[in-house]
């Protein structure tokens, strides 16, 4: 690695292009949801096959995303996002075309496999080009333009409400059409690339050192606060607000389904703007820990808010709003700065491992305490133990974040990877 950086042009359009594939990317990713009634309707799925077209993706990422970490670091960020991506359209025309349940659960299983190393390969892309300046600001606007592709997913039904009223298919159609041009986008980055990797601008894979087990055990204690922060903030962020959210609104807090939707998808749309603008911030003030901290705590806060107090929901949401942005804004620079660049792709790898376990761990834990309880809207009480649980886990995640500020963060410029 040189200290020579990429100009400012060409570091802005590269991140323009990785943010324009990652918009497909999360389109793909959530475009299941608002097709999951035609799918009972017209094709007779259950709910449990329903639920399985998103199981699925995390599945074998359970192992396998450690291997494309791996892979990021030894054949560089621009290959791999285009080589992941074009998985990733493959994943996504399988589901759209596919003429029964198998064939569509193999999609989104191909989809899932592409889909985690593709993430993996563009936040890389980011901290190849945008290293030591704007990183945190060029991540955010990544993430937020990500996270757009998930609101616009949800909003689809009122976009293309004309290929909804022709059924399942057209609009599972158009998210493949997204996924093309998703490859599009990631096979023009592939493209500029070639450049500054060739004058030595970048890490390049040929001197990324060969993988050896034993390294896993090398990263630094910061490294360590961070798997957990990142598996207990994501599991218990993604398992409520994904999962159970929307019936804990209706039945503890009396919400209508619709109403329940539109306060959840607040914290979305809040991401998209807020993520990229907290960025900034962190790169202003060159502080990572002390936000990362900030943003975990407001979890348990917004929790206990939640289950103890009669407050209106707007206080929750706007807590979990700005933790779900802060918290991704701060999490994914600072990983880059206390890990060697030719490591990076392998420690996002082995976190994402562990994130994804957590989160189906989440899931299946928090599923089992509502059902044990009885949890439901004639005994709102039942939902007590998962809101417990969730507290916990959260709390635990900051300890792990006030750690790594402890570990890492109290000098102003932080920890810097040793190269
Ligand atoms: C950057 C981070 N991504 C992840 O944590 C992925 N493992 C899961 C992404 C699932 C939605 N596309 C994030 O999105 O905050």
């Amino acid at each position: 690695m040189t200290d020579k950086l990429p100009s400012r042009s060409t570091a802005w359009l590269i991140g323009a292009l990785v943010a324009m594939a990652l918009f497909g990317n999360y389109y793909v990713y959530d475009s299941i949801g608002p097709v999951a009634d035609l799918l009972q309707s017209q094709r007779g799925f259950s709910d449990s096959q329903v639920g399985l077209l998103n199981a699925i993706y995390s599945l074998p990422n359970v192992v396998l995303i450690l291997v494309g970490g791996v892979l990021v670091d030894r054949f560089g960020a621009a290959r791999m996002t285009l080589w992941t991506a074009l998985v990733c359209l493959a994943g996504a025309t399988l589901t759209a075309f596919s003429p029964n349940f198998f064939g569509m659960a193999t999609g989104r299983l191909l989809f899932g496999i592409g889909a985690e190393t593709f993430n993996i390969a563009t936040l890389a892309a980011i901290a190849d080009y945008f290293g030591g300046r704007s990183l945190a600001f060029a991540m955010g606007l990544a993430l937020g333009v990500g996270r757009l592709g998930s609101a616009s997913a949800d909003m689809s039904p009122t976009w293309f409400a004309s290929a909804y009223a022709q059924g399942w298919q057209p609009p599972l159609a158009i998210a493949a059409g997204i996924a093309a041009a998703s490859l599009a986008a990631s096979l023009l980055y592939w493209w500029l690339d070639r450049g500054p990797r060739a004058a030595g601008l970048l890490p390049t894979g040929k001197t990324a050192e060969k993988f050896v087990w034993r390294d896993l055990l090398h990263f630094g204690r910061a490294y360590w606060y961070l798997l957990a922060l990142c598996v207990l903030w994501y599991s218990v962020i993604l398992a409520f607000r994904s999962t159970f959210s929307i019936k804990y609104f209706q039945h503890v807090h009396g919400l209508d389904l619709a109403t329940a939707g539109e306060m959840n998808s607040y914290v979305f749309l809040a991401a998209v703007f807020a993520t990229p603008a907290f960025g900034w911030l962190c790169d202003r003030l060159q502080r990572y820990a002390p936000f990362l901290a900030f943003g975990a705590l407001l979890l348990p806060i917004a929790l206990g808010v939640l289950a103890l107090t009669h407050w209106s929901l707007w206080v929750s949401t706007a807590l979990i709003g700005i933790s779900f942005s802060l918290v991704p804004a701060v999490m994914w620079p600072m990983a880059s700065r206390i890990v060697a660049p030719s490591r990076f792709g392998t420690a996002i790898g082995l976190m994402w491992v562990a994130q994804n376990a957590g989160i189906s761990g989440a899931n299946f834990a928090a599923g089992w305490l509502n059902d044990q309880a009885g949890a439901s809207a004639a005994n709102p009480a039942g939902y007590a133990p998962m809101m417990e649980f969730f507290g916990i886990a959260s709390l635990l995640g900051c300890v792990c974040a006030l750690m790594l500020w402890l570990t890492a963060g109290r000098r102003r410029h932080e920890v810097k990877a040793p190269a």
